[in-house]
């Protein structure tokens, strides 16, 4: 007869050396509040809206630097000079291919398939060609780091070519980061406005502390595995709705939403249905989240010259009505509301808007690789045992069915 999980053996027992006998903690879901490591690298303040990269407000940044200099800041913890960032810049720009049998490997992926399982795939398959053991030593970090910075966009807009069933476009050389992405994916050379635009939305986007992608980033580098397994499963975390893949989920949104005088009806039965209103939310901001605000303010200036997306005025009920309806709980609109609507004024298709996510990110979850090679511990927290105790094998005909299929509760 089994017997139920007892006080005394609820832990895992750790052999309680010094080191490994943690105080007793009580077990929060999610680990809401629980700090899993230090880092110098940015830092949030969720109820006044603040977010810094090393110390640097982000609307500076989004003001004043670029993406590839704000990347460099992420990394190595300080501004380039200009021979640094000329040569940064330069080394990318050398590596943007990829290659061959990494863009036929892309050609038997099914043209329905998600973008960001073909980007998953093709980063965790760049581990296929370079070394498999991640090596603490700054120029394998600094190698890898320009090469996976430097391929993820080619690879995502690589996709994009082959299910259109075209041939990939190669990188020009002659175009800057965000340029040469919007040139590879659009087929044609961006105006300067949409490409500066770009590449403020990937600054807005490269870290944010200790959030889910970036947390299995870190648990992928602590086991010492190479740098493109770390991105893989960074990619494959930042896939989900709750996560990266909200901002494509808001534009379905409003695309069911369709017009004005339905947005209180449908936020209304949201809420009553208990379903969450994507792109609104977030764990730690309780305002509006800074980078929403100034992607709203990219949006405003590319409608202005561009001509106005069909959904902005939607988006800005949607807003007015969740924060009605939710502020008092510290709902309003996090990075993935607004950035939408930016990206369908660059031409960028909706389901290439978690990969572009992507692409900025893969700056913090390599400043968190660097970050953690340089004082590793492998990550392996402990549980609280809910399950059975002494339990019998039960010879096949004497069993009877348990398991519930309809429920994921057993
Ligand atoms: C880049 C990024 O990852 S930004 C986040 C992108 N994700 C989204 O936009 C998806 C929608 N938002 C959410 O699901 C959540 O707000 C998250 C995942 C971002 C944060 O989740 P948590 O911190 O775990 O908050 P949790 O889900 O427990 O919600 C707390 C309360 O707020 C409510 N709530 C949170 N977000 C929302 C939302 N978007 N819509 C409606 N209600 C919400 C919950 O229903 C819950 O209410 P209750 O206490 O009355 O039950
Ligand atoms: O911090 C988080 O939980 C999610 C987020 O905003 C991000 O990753 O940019």
């Amino acid at each position: 007869m089994a017997t139920p999980a007892t006080s005394d053996r609820v832990n895992e027992s750790t052999g309680d050396s010094a080191k490994t006998a943690a105080p007793a903690c009580e077990f929060r879901p999610g680990l809401e509040g629980v700090p899993a490591t230090q880092s110098a690298i940015s830092y949030v303040d969720g109820k006044n809206g603040i977010l810094e990269y090393r110390g640097m407000a982000i609307e500076e940044l989004a003001r004043h630097s670029t993406f590839l200099e704000t990347t460099f800041l992420l990394i190595w913890g300080c501004l380039p000079t200009r021979e640094e960032l000329e040569e940064f810049e330069h080394d990318i720009r050398y590596h943007r291919r990829v290659k061959f049998r990494i863009r036929d490997m892309m050609k038997c992926f099914p043209e329905s398939g998600h973008p960001m399982d073909a980007l998953q795939a093709s980063a965790a398959a760049l581990g296929l060609f370079y070394s498999r053991r991640a090596l603490p030593n700054p120029a394998y970090i600094r190698q890898a780091a320009i090469r996976l910075l430097a391929k993820i966009p080619t690879m995502v807009a690589a996709f994009q070519s082959i299910r259109k069933g075209n041939d990939p476009i190669q990188p020009r050389d002659d175009l800057g980061y965000a340029a040469n992405f919007l040139y590879m994916l659009n087929e044609r050379e961006p105006d300067p406005l949409a490409a500066r635009v770009f590449d403020t939305c990937l600054i807005l986007h490269a870290e944010h502390t200790i959030n889910a992608s970036t947390f299995s980033a870190m648990v992928t580098a602590s086991t010492m595995t190479d740098p493109y397994a770390v991105v893989a499963s960074a990619v494959g975390t930042l896939a989900g709705p709750l996560h990266g893949g909200a901002n494509e989920e808001v534009i379905d949104m409003l695309e069911a939403i369709g017009s004005i005088e339905n947005v209180v009806p449908y936020i209304d039965r949201c809420i009553a249905e208990k379903q969450k209103i994507m792109g609104f939310g977030h764990r730690v901001y309780k305002v509006k989240d800074p980078r929403a605000t100034v992607l709203q303010s990219l949006a405003e200036e590319l409608f202005d010259n561009l001509g106005r997306d069909q959904y902005y005025d939607l988006a800005l009920e949607v807003e007015r009505v969740v924060s009605d309806r939710l502020g008092h709980k510290g709902i309003y609109p996090n990075v993935d509301f607004y950035s939408g609507l930016v990206y369908r004024r660059l031409g960028i298709p909706t389901d290439l808007f978690t990969p572009v996510f992507a692409i900025a990110r893969v700056a913090g979850w390599l400043a968190h690789w660097r970050e953690q090679l340089s004082t590793n511990r492998i990550f392996r927290p402990t549980q609280i045992y809910t399950g059975e105790h002494e339990a019998s094998y039960q010879p096949i005909e004497q069993r009877q069915s348990l398991v519930r299929f309809d429920t994921l509760a057993n």
